[in-house]
């Protein structure tokens, strides 16, 4: 390790969203000279090696998930549970402390990330060297800001100024999403907003993943409200995997013609309810168009073909699947093939589908995913929302089939606007200095806190 190269220990929330996306950033700032030491579930390492680009810089550092009653045993990740266990799985994730002190007392990093760790800042003052900590947000800094903003509002103290171009109306089902941050338990004893809070009064310094050029002042607003330093890491883009796409999807999506198959994914967490998932199939089959969707079982299924609607599977037969497991992504994304991605609006699956060539359908479930759909939907006209009802929040087999349609069809005026807005956030994030700048000035700004 050279003199400038900092050792930088990394605990993300146990959801491989997060996960992947410090992964991602590991790799820049490994590019940089620096060395990471990754702290993971152990049983996710199989998943994650294909994304280290530096294996003789960034060492994974396996734990042991704890067990927490009424969760299954082996839980390790968002992935593993429904939504609604999460917040045992955080309960786990507190419990995991000590580890983790024992952790960073023997390997003694210079910096520490974390996100919804809000204990670890306290754990650092032990550590007998320097060690400087790292709020470092993969979810946006608009979604951030609304919940800052919108928790202010309700205090009547909005003494920071709120960034005008974040003004964002919800509807009835979505105002429901944002007030179970605010109330809800989220491991024991504390909300998911009461972490957030504890976790950016602890820290030495706010991060976030993303740009002022898309994401506008909302990282500051959140940097002043706390009175701490931003760091900006910019879209920190994947770096492509070091395997190839599996030969069984390259073969199905090279039946196709360029920019016809629809590609849906709706993240590591979601579980559709059994209706709403034949909705959304039913509705892709409407469309005619040819189809992969990778979804998770719904509520109650063990599997995705149990769930699926009567004769489903032999009208779509030969043009569309429905698969029930992990996919690349990242590859599937770049087939020539693939011409829409419904996405939920995940932070990574964003980044990957505004860096795709893909017409974009939105479809997103929890709080920031809501955000970041109303920015690329609304301020940026570069994606359709699927339609849902105000109140209930549900859509419909016409709902998908409609958004679907209108980018799909290529007479369709919106559709046209919105592959040529689609292309200009492409350009930006694809230019050659935007991300290299970024992450320079990220690790200029690492050692400036380190003094
Ligand atoms: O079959 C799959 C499914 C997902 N992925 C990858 O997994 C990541 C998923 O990340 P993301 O799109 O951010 O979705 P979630 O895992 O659902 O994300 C959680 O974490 C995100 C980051 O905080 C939040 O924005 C989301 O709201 C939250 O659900 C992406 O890189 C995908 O490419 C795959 O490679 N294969």
């Amino acid at each position: 390790m050279d003199s400038s190269s900092i050792h930088i220990a990394m605990y993300p929330w146990f959801a491989m969203g997060h996960i992947i996306a410090y992964l991602h950033l590991a790799n820049k700032l490994a590019n940089k000279g620096n060395k990471i030491s990754f702290i993971i579930p152990k049983g996710t390492k199989s998943k994650l090696v294909h994304f280290n680009h530096f294996p003789n810089l960034i060492t994974f550092v396996p734990i042991n998930v704890p067990h927490v009653h009424g969760l299954p045993h082996g839980t390790e990740t968002t992935l593993d549970i429904p939504f609604s266990s999460n917040t045992l799985l955080m309960t786990a994730f507190d419990i995991t402390q000590k580890e983790i002190e024992l952790i960073l007392v023997e390997i003694k990093p210079s910096i520490v990330f974390f996100d919804t760790a809000f204990w670890l800042p306290n754990l650092t003052r032990n550590l007998g060297v320097k060690c400087v900590t790292v709020l470092y947000w993969v979810i946006t800094s608009p979604s951030m800001s609304f919940i800052e903003y919108t928790v202010r509002k309700c205090d009547g103290n909005g003494e920071v100024e709120f960034p005008a171009s974040s003004s964002i109306k919800l509807h009835a089902h979505e105002g429901r999403v944002v007030d179970a941050i605010l109330k809800n338990e989220f491991g024991i004893g504390i909300s998911f907003y009461e972490r957030i809070w504890r976790a950016s009064t602890m820290a030495d310094a706010i991060g976030f993943k993303g740009c002022r050029e898309i994401e506008g002042p909302n990282a500051d607003y959140v940097g002043n409200v706390y009175r701490k330093p931003v760091l900006l890491s910019g879209p920190v883009l994947p770096e492509p995997q070091t395997s190839a796409l599996e030969e069984k999807w390259a073969l199905w999506l090279g039946k196709f013609k360029a920019g016809s198959v629809i590609y849906v994914a709706l993240g590591s967490e979601w579980i559709l309810q059994q209706n709403q998932f034949q909705e959304l199939v039913l509705g892709l089959e409407l469309t005619g168009f040819p189809f992969l969707a990778a979804l998770k079982p719904p509520l109650g299924f063990e599997s995705v073909e149990a769930a699926l609607p009567d004769g489903f599977k032999e009208r779509v037969q030969g043009r569309g699947i429905v698969h029930g497991g992990w996919v690349q992504q990242t590859l599937i994304l770049k087939h020539p093939s693939i011409g829409c991605f419904i996405t939920h609006c995940g932070s990574g699956s964003m980044i990957e589908a505004l860096v795709s060539q893909c017409q974009l359908v939105l479809l997103p479930n929890i709080f920031d995913q809501i955000i970041t759909a109303k920015l690329i939907s609304t301020t940026f006209k570069a994606g359709v929302e699927i339609r849902r009802g105000e109140e209930d929040g549900l859509f419909s087999k016409e709902s998908v089939s409609e958004a679907v349609m209108t980018v799909m069809n290529e007479e369709s005026d919106v559709g046209k606007e919105i592959k040529v807005n689609h292309t200009k956030l492409r350009s930006l994030l694809l230019s050659e200095d935007l991300e290299s700048t970024y992450v320079h000035c990220f690790n200029h700004k690492l050692h400036e806190l380190l003094g």
